[in-house]
């Protein structure tokens, strides 16, 4: 089941197209990447699907309630932590008993327990993203979104999240993140979806994506041909008698890395 549709969206800026005919679902219990350099479109998706953007074309299905971490980070300094937590907690009138237990099983997982009655102010920027990251799910939503979740955290703390994102995923929430840093997801999402310039360039699994990365030159008759075929293609042509005498160049990209990288530059 869809936890969420976009159908055809697209949203300008003034003159300029941000998102350009968008469409992708996103199922319950899927980690779904969406992925793109600096201005791709990244975060105008994750508003719309949040609700913040509601001037746009096309249509957005939404099964269920929203936690949306956003980009740009900032809790109040001033504030303890357990009174954060506990403030956005009430919003969503989480029962107060229930509401306790969901802070301090989330302090504890994500290894910040002992900062509970700390300023915000007097942690370090990565456990602010953490605690920021709490206020997120605290009220257990159906769909979590998360723009750039991983920014700025080391590899010890981007497993703690990941961690809880897996365990969320498990649950059957649909969760949706941002990343400019594609290593950071390979193996972790389910799916993806490449954005440019506003517009999907590849949308699919990663194993599906990855498919099509080789790349082989071979000279047939005096003449290079050049083809960027799946690997069980490019098997064929590396056991074929006539063509693997004359290959010229063969590449293997099974990296994501590289395919983004091309998608993006090319
Ligand atoms: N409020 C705005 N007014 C005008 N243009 C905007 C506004 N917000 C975004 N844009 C433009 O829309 C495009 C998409 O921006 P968006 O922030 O969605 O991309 P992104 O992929 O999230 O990028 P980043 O990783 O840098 O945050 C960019 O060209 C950006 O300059």
């Amino acid at each position: 089941m869809d936890g969420v549709v976009l159908k055809q969206i697209s949203k300008y800026y003034g003159n300029k197209l941000a998102l350009n005919n968008l469409s992708f679902n996103v199922k319950k219990g899927e980690i779904f990447g969406l992925l793109g350099h600096n201005g791709a479109g990244k975060t105008t998706t994750l508003r719309i699907i949040s609700g913040i953007i509601d001037n746009y074309n096309g249509e957005v299905l939404i099964n269920g309630n929203i936690g949306y971490l956003p980009e740009e980070r900032g809790l109040y300094k001033d504030e303890k932590v357990k009174d954060i937590l506990k403030f956005f907690g009430e919003l969503h009138d989480i029962p107060t008993s229930k509401l306790k237990e969901q802070i301090d099983y989330y302090l504890n997982k994500l290894n910040v327990s002992q900062y509970k009655n700390s300023k915000i102010k007097t942690l370090s920027k990565g456990n602010q993203q953490k605690i920021q990251f709490i206020v997120s799910i605290i009220h257990n939503p159906d769909i979590i979104i998360l723009d750039e979740p991983f920014t700025g955290l080391d590899i010890v703390n981007l497993n703690l999240i990941k961690d809880i994102i897996y365990g969320l995923k498990e649950q059957g929430k649909t969760i949706i993140l941002s990343t400019h840093q594609l290593e950071k997801i390979e193996r972790f999402c389910d799916r993806i979806l490449i954005l440019k310039e506003g517009k999907a360039v590849k949308y699919g699994r990663l194993d599906e994506i990855c498919k099509k990365t080789a790349y082989i030159e071979y000279l047939e008759d005096n003449k290079l041909i050049k083809y960027n075929l799946s690997h069980g293609e490019a098997l064929q042509l590396l056991n074929d008698e006539n063509i693997k005498n004359n290959i010229v160049k063969f590449e293997v990209r099974s990296s994501l890395e590289e395919l983004f990288m091309e998608d993006n530059n090319g």
